[in-house]
């Protein structure tokens, strides 16, 4: 039996942890080979794929990025079902196992749909999967941010500024909640809760009037008052989605204008998905590189494995795909008591 490793989607820190429990794991104790398929769905139906035996996986777990590469091509402008199910059988490939996010495993699940042998390992840094508590990726990129928004708040403190700081998390907000959190940000803006101009002014002036540089957290989704669609100049990506980014930016000539407080923005942007993953990341994509070897030599076809709680589980891919999961609005007012 030969399986079929891909990362597609955004890279993220730990999917080469979850390769190598996966080929570990396989080989150990399954006995079976493994190929490498090339950035993503693009090697996959490009019939770019290589072996990749076990010593081509030592050390990768504190390893940054994907060995095998990623992309954002979509399978389905490329043969679909028919072209990948000709290049397995050319590869004697009799199961694959793809590690993505809510994209990725919506191509598996059609793929699967159709008959592919296909099992999902959920990677996301933003969080924004329903079918598992947790992703690798998510607490490594909010150690990242929260350490930069410390850094920012040195330097906004000896000038006497107001920083904005803006996180990525595409359309929810769980990075910059969590990371405003952490730092102790005098206000945090994200998708899913409206907030005026006003109001973020007032909670600016609360914190400059204690004494403190204030710190805004907004996420690259969200959309400020008024507006009617999430900030996105940079045209749209591949699959025709807008490219995110920019919020921070239009907001802080803004509040400087409202407030009389010199204010800056930093946008975080791709160092939060760089550099090597944290302690909690490498454990839990060891532990899903491991179970998705698993249901692969079970051939449990169209599921993904998961975090429930502190155990490792299969669901379904349909009901990992129909739900973002977004900030419940009780945790967002949660943190809100503290803004200001
Ligand atoms: N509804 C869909 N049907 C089929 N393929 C999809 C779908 N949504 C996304 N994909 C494919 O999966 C790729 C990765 O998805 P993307 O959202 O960019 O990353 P992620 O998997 O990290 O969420 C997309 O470029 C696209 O090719
Ligand atoms: O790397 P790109 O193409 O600029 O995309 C940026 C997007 O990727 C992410 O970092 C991760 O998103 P995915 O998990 O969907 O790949 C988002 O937070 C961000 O909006
Ligand atoms: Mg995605």
């Amino acid at each position: 039996m030969t399986i079929g490793i891909l990362t597609s989607g955004g890279d993220c820190p730990g999917l080469n942890a979850v390769i190598r429990g996966a080929v570990i794991k396989g080989d150990r104790i399954h006995h079976e080979s493994f190929v490498g398929i090339k950035d993503g769905w693009r090697g996959l139906v490009e019939d770019d794929i290589e072996p990749l035996p076990r010593y081509d996986v030592r050390g990768l777990s504190r390893l940054g990025g994907t060995i095998l590469g990623t992309s954002r091509t979509n399978p389905f402008d490329h043969g679909g079902a028919a072209r990948v199910r000709e290049v397995m059988a050319g590869h004697e490939m009799t199961g694959l196992i793809a590690i993505g996010g809510e994209g990725t495993l919506t191509a598996a699940r059609r793929l699967s749909d159709e008959g592919i042998p296909v099992v999902g390992v959920p990677k996301t840094i933003d969080n924004d999967l329903s079918a598992t508590d947790y992703t690798f990726g998510f607490d490594t990129a909010v150690s990242i941010a929260t350490e930069s928004i410390d850094r920012l708040r040195t330097t906004a403190e000896s000038h006497h500024r107001c920083m904005v700081v803006e996180v990525m998390g595409r359309h929810v907000g769980w990075i910059a909640l969590h990371a405003g959190v952490a730092s102790g940000a005098h206000a945090i803006l994200i998708p899913e809760v409206d907030v005026s101009l006003a109001q973020i002014c007032e909670w600016v002036e609360m914190a400059r009037d204690r004494g403190r540089a204030p710190v805004v957290v907004v996420a690259e989704g969200f959309v400020p008052d008024g507006a009617e669609h999430v900030h996105a100049p940079r045209g749209l990506d591949a699959f025709g989605r807008p490219r995110l980014g920019g919020i921070g930016e239009r907001l802080a000539p803004a509040i400087e204008e409202q407030t009389g407080i010199e204010t800056r923005s930093a946008t975080l942007g791709h160092l939060q998905r760089g550099g090597v993953p944290s302690a909690y990341d490498r454990v839990l994509a060891t532990r899903f590189g491991t179970a998705a070897v698993d249901a692969v030599v079970d051939k449990q076809w169209g599921s993904m494995v998961s975090l429930i709680g502190t155990d490792i589980e299969s669901v379904d891919l349909h009901s990992a795909t129909t739900v973002l999961k977004t900030v419940p609005r009780e945790r967002w007012d949660e943190a809100a008591i503290l803004f200001g």
